[in-house]
């Protein structure tokens, strides 16, 4: 028999209400010792909470009791909704430890009991998990879509499918000598599979834009120190998060802002202005400023007028990065009145930009905006949202592709390209069961044949 878990749910204390949940076979038993009497199941009670060892009444709390199977995790389930104060949670916490069988619970662990239980798949978990991380509207759809089981449905479709395909193939090699059977069977599945494959392929392709929705775009400002990257991530932050001097060399460390540009996630980076130092400070700052340029999604190099601080782009990032990660200038302090540095890169985007003025500033924000847009906006298929399931699809493609290419091959060592194909998918909802083969096997099949 399980463990009765327990954990404050709700979040940081004091709060206006907390909500303490247990699951697990006990929680009639502490109900009774608690409240004196386990109330109707999902009808909310108002209760005195009391210490059954010395009697204290511990709060008046709102209790809610579901009984298994029909819970969030399929176990009995109770949450008792208190006043949130720091004192009341800890003391309630500690008469529920005192409990035989009471134990608190592990991180995600009434999640892993509903998904123990058949209740979730491994997609409708992670939704879940995505749903409470989510930080802007469209990151929400996504994760709630995927919470509701669209992923997982658009998977086990296609495992489905393999699964159909390799109870013909193996029906194919059974029955061969039997006449009512067509030999072209075989034929058939494998045109099947290369639909298949390449309707992966499509799905792969378009969930970049899932994962980056899912992460949220990196966009990392660079150049020449006092170039006024610092000045432009305050202005875009709307707050002074990082410190700006006249000194140039002001910037050490990478400083991010999260912010929520159309509903899409971007998480913006300042970083160390590019120069050759002896400062060891300096250099591990622009150490790091080149490594958050390696893994950007956009970089902004901010570039100052003519007759200031020399910047030049191909000086300060790589030809690798140049060629991978795309590159916007932004000339910056465009309220003096010096003409714009000419740029000698190529670059097609320039965005002219002060802070002091603000001229420029919203014509960034509405192309960072744009670009957002075109990298992350996902239409209305579910899409993949993690390296984990793009893993277990390119293994699934890949599966696939060896059974179509190995046509040489007798039918048996074909079939296990698709078993492995389907195992594949399998994995990303947590529910391969080799069950299934023999259940389709007998479904599509008379028996007595
Ligand atoms: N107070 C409270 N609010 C909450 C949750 C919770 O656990 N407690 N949730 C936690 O994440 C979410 C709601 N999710 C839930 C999912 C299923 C069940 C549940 O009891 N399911 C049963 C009965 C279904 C029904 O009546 O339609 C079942 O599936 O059998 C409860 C909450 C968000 N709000
Ligand atoms: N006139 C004018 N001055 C600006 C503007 N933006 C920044 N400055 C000034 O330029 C100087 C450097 O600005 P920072 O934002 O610290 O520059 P930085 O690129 O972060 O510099 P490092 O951190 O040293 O690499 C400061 O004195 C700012 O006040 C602007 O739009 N117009
Ligand atoms: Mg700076």
């Amino acid at each position: 028999m399980s463990d009765t878990i327990y954990a404050l749910s709700s979040g940081a204390l004091p709060s206006g209400v907390a909500v303490i949940r247990l699951s697990g076979p006990s929680v009639e038993q502490v109900l009774i010792h608690l409240c004196g009497a386990v109330p109707l199941p999902r009808n909310a009670a108002l209760r005195r909470l009391t210490d059954p060892t010395t009697g204290d009444v511990l709060d008046e709390a709102l209790v809610l009791f579901f009984k298994g199977p029909s819970s969030f995790t399929g176990e009995d389930v109770v949450e008792l909704q208190c006043h949130g104060g720091r004192a009341v949670v800890a003391r309630i916490l500690e008469v529920l430890s005192g409990f035989d069988g009471l134990r608190p619970a592990d991180a995600g662990e009434f999640t892993r009991r509903a998904f123990d239980r058949g209740r979730m798949d491994l997609t409708e978990v992670e939704g879940l998990s995505d749903l409470i991380a989510a930080e802007t509207e469209a990151q929400r759809k996504q994760a709630f879509r995927q919470m509701g089981g669209e992923l997982g449905r658009l998977y086990e479709g296609w495992r489905t499918q393999l699964i159909h395909m390799r109870a013909m193939i193996e029906a194919d090699f059974d029955f061969a000598d039997e006449e009512d059977i067509p030999g072209s069977v075989a034929d058939q599945v494998w045109t099947e599979a290369e639909a298949l494959a390449a309707e992966i392929g499509v799905h792969l392709d378009k969930s970049r834009s899932g994962e980056r929705l899912r992460s949220g775009l990196q966009v990392v400002l660079m150049g020449a120190p006092n170039a006024g990257k610092s000045s432009l991530l305050n202005a875009i932050a709307g707050r002074e998060v990082a410190i700006v001097t006249e000194e140039a060399g002001t910037t050490r460390d990478a400083i991010e802002v999260h912010l929520d540009l159309g509903g899409y996630p971007v998480t913006l980076v300042d970083t160390a202005g590019l120069r050759v130092t002896d400062g060891l400070v300096e250099q591990e700052g622009i150490r790091r400023a080149r490594a958050r340029g390696d893994a950007a999604d956009l970089i902004l190099w901010a570039m100052e007028p003519e007759g200031h601080a020399p910047d030049d782009i191909s000086s300060g990032l790589s030809a690798d990065v140049l060629e991978t990660v795309p590159v916007w200038i932004v000339h910056t302090k465009a309220d003096l009145e010096t003409p714009p540095k000419r740029d000698s890169s190529g670059i097609k985007q320039e965005i002219p930009c002060s802070t002091v003025d603000t001229e420029g500033m919203d014509l960034l924000l509405a192309e960072l905006s744009g670009f957002a847009h075109e990298m992350i906006s996902v239409g209305e298929a579910p899409l993949a949202t993690r390296q984990r399931h793009r893993h277990y699809l390119c293994e699934c493609q890949s599966a696939l592709r060896q059974g179509i290419a190995q046509d040489h091959l007798p039918g048996e060592l074909r079939a296990e390209d698709l078993r492995r194909a389907a195992d594949a998918l399998g994995r990303i909802t947590g529910r391969i069961d080799v069950e299934d083969l023999l259940d389709v096997i007998f479904r599509d099949f008379c028996v007595g044949k």
